[in-house]
């Protein structure tokens, strides 16, 4: 395979690619390990949920025309037909002028229609209640059927399960979804100047930075990290490297080597790995135009910059979406998704034109107003712009820059 230098796509190109890779393929998991995953079918309520009228409110049982007019200065009296049990169903009605004392949960009986609460009511003796108040029907009842309908779909394929999801589906009985597959990610880093973590580098040496943070990234993403030794700029090292770790993974990133310099092995190792193909060699951002993206029979390689900042921001602004799509996220990469803040502009910043610029900023927080965003400028191989970071401003490729005093939106990190 040949390869020119640098095939640069907009990062709008760039996220259609991603989004051509189909998500991956489903597994039944138990409820308890579902958050976070996205279902891969409709799930459908089996039963009404909830299966009766039941009192969200500790007091009586009426029919809500009983009370029409009732206050504290006008009260209403209705004879107690009796106590009802939360976890059974009732089994006397209720007539006109008549209550039943009734617990949270419990279940409505015959004839009754709303509940007024304990604290609207009083007990006179010999089974008369004051009521106190003035109910509509329904009021203080959860109505059978309100939460799910027996034969409805309950939730929909691509919904991502928040804890909300869970107890939803907990609720329906169902303690097993299809849900899609949590990617398994290959993380790999080259470099012959990278040194372990626990080493003490001499001067020309760093430590392997990117291993280690970027798994973190893609554990915070959902999915599942596995770290690969890391290897030398040596091409066939590199080879064999990428062949295992697709081997057992369903994507890889591999960080290091991506750019134009003579150990940048990073195109020329996926062009000798069967089926393979660049896809893009460069995108339109700041930081992170070397990015490359490939795919090897059908799975995805990115090669993520070396510089340490350029490959959290990529991994933010693509990588980490790219994973959740993996997983069936079909709003991965929706804006509307993230964490946003806004906020105004400390000082006056200038884009790198022609690219999506990622400006790393802190929040100083004000009382009453929008917090200050000061940029946190610093090369991108220095860790500290995005150790400094609380979020990001993401700046149109057309923008020439922001001015100081102008409303931005921060996506918090
Ligand atoms: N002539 C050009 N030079 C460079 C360009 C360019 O367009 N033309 N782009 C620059 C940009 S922007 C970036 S970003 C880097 C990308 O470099 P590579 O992806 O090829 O990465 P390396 O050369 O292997 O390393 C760059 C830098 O990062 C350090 N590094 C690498 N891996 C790790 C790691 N796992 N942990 C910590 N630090 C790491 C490495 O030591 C280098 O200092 O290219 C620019 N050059
Ligand atoms: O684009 Mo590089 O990724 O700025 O440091």
């Amino acid at each position: 395979m040949t390869h020119g230098f640098f095939e640069v796509v907009s990062t709008a190109r760039f996220r259609e690619i991603l989004t051509s890779f189909p998500p991956l393929g489903a597994e039944h998991v138990e409820l308890s390990a579902a958050h976070g995953r996205v279902l891969a079918e409709d799930v459908a309520a089996r039963e009404d949920l909830p299966l009766a009228d039941r009192s969200s409110m500790d007091g009586y049982a009426v029919r809500a025309a009983d009370t029409f007019g009732a206050s504290e200065g006008n009260p209403a009296y209705l004879e107690s037909a009796g106590s009802l049990r939360i976890d059974a169903v009732p089994d006397f009605s209720i007539q006109s002028g008549e209550c039943a004392a009734i617990t949270t949960g419990g279940i409505l009986p015959e004839g009754a229609d709303a509940v007024v609460m304990i604290e609207h009511t009083q007990e006179l003796g010999s089974g008369t209640i004051e009521i106190r108040k003035s109910l509509a029907p329904h009021d203080n009842v959860m109505l059978r059927g309100e939460d799910a309908k027996a034969g409805e779909t309950a939730l929909a394929r691509g919904t991502r399960l928040r804890a909300q999801e869970i107890g939803f589906l907990a609720a329906l009985g169902i303690d097993a979804a299809l849900v899609h597959r949590r990617p398994r990610v290959a993380v790999l880093s080259t470099g012959d100047e990278l040194v372990d973590i626990s080493a003490t580098p001499r001067v020309g040496q760093v430590r392997d930075v990117n291993t280690v943070a970027v798994c973190a990234l893609v554990a915070e993403a959902g999915a599942e990290p596995v770290a690969l030794e890391r290897v030398p700029d040596r091409l066939d090292v590199i080879v064999d490297a990428l062949r295992r770790g697709l081997a057992e993974c369903d994507m890889l990133f591999l960080s290091g080597g991506s750019s134009v310099g003579t150990r940048d092995l990073t195109v020329e190792a996926i062009g000798k790995l069967p089926n393979s193909q660049i896809l893009a060699h460069g995108v339109q951002v700041s930081p992170g135009k070397p990015t490359i993206l490939a795919s090897v029979a059908g799975k995805p390689i990115w090669g993520l910059p070396g510089q340490v900042t350029s490959a959290q921001v990529v991994m933010h602004a693509f990588g980490m979406p790219f994973l959740r799509h993996l997983a069936g996220d079909p709003a991965a990469f929706d804006p509307a998704r993230r964490p946003m803040r806004q906020a105004e502009l400390a000082r006056n910043v200038a884009s790198k034109a022609g690219r999506e610029d990622y400006l790393r900023v802190s929040l100083q927080q004000r009382p009453g107003q929008p917090p200050l965003a000061l940029p946190r400028l610093g090369k991108s191989g220095l860790l500290k712009t995005m150790l400094q970071a609380e979020g990001l401003i993401v700046m149109d490729a057309r923008l020439e820059g922001l001015k100081a005093g102008s409303l931005v939106d921060v996506w918090l990190l």
